[in-house]
C-alpha cells in the first residue's frame, strides 16, 4: 500500500490539518518569546515569524508535550508491574529534511518554546557525525556528503545508546564554516530531559544485519518524530539565496571553505550553487531523503515562502 506518494498526496495513516485547523485545534496559547527571540532563533534566509510561532510550533509543543506525559505514565506503570524501575533517558525527537528546508531553525525554536516551559533540552545536529573530509575524500565520497555512508553511523548509535540508557554523552562537532568536523570538539549531553536530533539523515534505515546481528536503526531510538518539507523548487531556490547571502557573510572569512567564491561574480556564485544543488543535495533529497518523509509522526510543510501551510499528523 502506498502510504504516502507523489509530492504531496498525504496516505491513510496520516490527517491532513491546514495550518488554520492545526492553529484552532491545540489552543491557541501565546508564545511565551519576545520578537527579538524570534530574531534570534532564525536561520539565515529563514523568514520566521512569531505568527508563525504562534500557529505552528505552540501547538507541535503542546503535541510533544502530550507525548512525553504519555510516555512517562507507560514508563511509571512498567515499573509498577514488572516491580522493577527501568533505566530511562530523555524524550527523544528527530527532526528530518532535506539541505536548506530549515531544519535547523525548527529544531531551535522547538528546544526554545520547550524551554520556556522549564524543560531541560539539547540540540544536537548530525552533521558532527559526518567523517571528517580527508576519509571522505580517501574513499571518494567528497561529492556525496550527506549520503549514506557519508557518517560515521557507529558513533551516533553509540552515542544515541549512551542518551537513551541515562548515560552522558558526547556528540562530535561540524564546522559549515570549515566543511568539516572540527578536531577534537565535542559537545556534552547530560541530564537533558529532551534531546532533538536534527539531521538529514535521521530517519534512514539501512540493510537488514546478517543473521543473529544486532544493528539498530537510528529512528529506534526516537520516541517522535517530525519530517521538514518542501517543494523541490523552492528548497532548491532556498539553497541559491542562502549561498548567494553566505557570499557576503561567512566566506569572507578566509578560513572558510567556499572562501573562494566571496570573490566570484554573482553569476559564478550562482552556477557553482546550482551544481551542487543538483549534482548532490537534489540527488540526496530524491534518493534517501524524501523516502523517508512517511516514517515521521509529523510533516510540516512549507511553502515557497517558507511558512508552513499544512501539518501531516501521524494517527495513534
Ligand atoms: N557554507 C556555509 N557556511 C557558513 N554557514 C553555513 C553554510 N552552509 C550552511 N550554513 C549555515 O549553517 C546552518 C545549518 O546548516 P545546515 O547545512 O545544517 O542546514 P541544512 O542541512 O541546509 O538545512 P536546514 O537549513 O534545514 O538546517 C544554517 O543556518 C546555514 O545558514
Ligand atoms: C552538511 C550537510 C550534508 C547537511 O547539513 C550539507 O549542508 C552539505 O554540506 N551538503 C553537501 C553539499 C553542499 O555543500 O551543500
Amino acid at each position: 500500500m502506498t502510504l504516502v506518494s507523489g509530492s504531496g498526496t498525504v496516505g491513510p495513516l496520516f490527517d491532513r490539518f491546514s495550518v488554520a485547523d492545526w492553529a484552532a485545534g491545540w489552543g491557541g496559547l501565546t508564545p511565551p518569546l519576545e520578537p527579538a527571540d524570534v530574531e534570534r532563533l532564525r536561520g539565515l534566509n529563514e523568514p520566521l515569524t512569531l505568527t508563525d510561532v504562534e500557529r505552528v510550533y505552540m501547538p507541535l509543543v503542546e503535541l510533544l508535550v502530550t507525548h512525553m506525559g504519555a510516555r512517562w505514565d507507560l514508563r511509571r506503570r512498567r515499573a509498577e508491574l514488572s516491580r522493577r524501575v527501568e533505566r530511562h533517558g530523555p524524550f527523544i525527537v528527530g527532526m528530518a529534511g532535506s539541505v536548506a528546508v530549515g531544519k535547523s531553525t525548527s529544531a531551535r525554536v522547538l528546544a526554545a518554546l520547550l524551554r520556556a516551559e522549564g524543560r531541560r533540552v539539547a540540540l544536537v545536529p548530525t552533521d558532527g557525525f559526518l567523517l571528517p573530509n580527508a576519509v571522505l575524500a580517501e574513499r571518494g565520497l567528497m561529492n556525496r556528503k550527506g549520503f549514506p555512508g557519508t557518517y560515521d553511523l557507529k558513533a551516533l548509535i553509540g552515542f544515541l545508546t549512551d542518551i537513551r540508557l541515562g548515560r552522558a554523552a558526547q556528540a562530535p562537532v561540524y564546522s559549515h564554516q570549515t566543511y568539516d568536523v572540527v578536531p577534537g570538539a565535542t559537545v556534552t549531553v547530560e541530564e537533558s530531559e529532551v534531546v532533538i536530533l536534527e539531521g538529514l539523515n535521521v530517519l534512514q534505515v539501512g540493510p537488514l544485519p546478517a543473521e543473529g546481528e544486532h544493528r539498530p536503526f537510528v529512528s529506534d531510538f526516537f520516541d517522535f518524530s517530525i519530517y521538514v518539507d518542501a517543494e523541490e523548487e523552492a528548497l532548491r531556490s532556498w539553497y541559491l539565496e542562502r549561498f548567494l547571502a553566505l557570499r557576503a557573510t561567512a566566506f569572507q572569512d578566509p578560513q572558510a571553505y567556499f572562501h573562494r567564491y566571496a570573490a566570484v561574480s554573482e553569476a559564478e556564485a550562482r552556477d557553482t550553487a546550482t551544481r551542487i544543488w543538483e549534482t548532490i543535495n537534489l540527488v540526496n533529497l530524491r534518493e534517501n531523503v524524501l523516502p523517508t518523509r512517511a516514517r515521521a509522526d509529523v510533516v510540516l510543510r512549507k511553502g515557497p515562502d517558507h511558512g508552513v501551510y499544512e501539518v501531516w499528523l501521524r494517527r495513534v
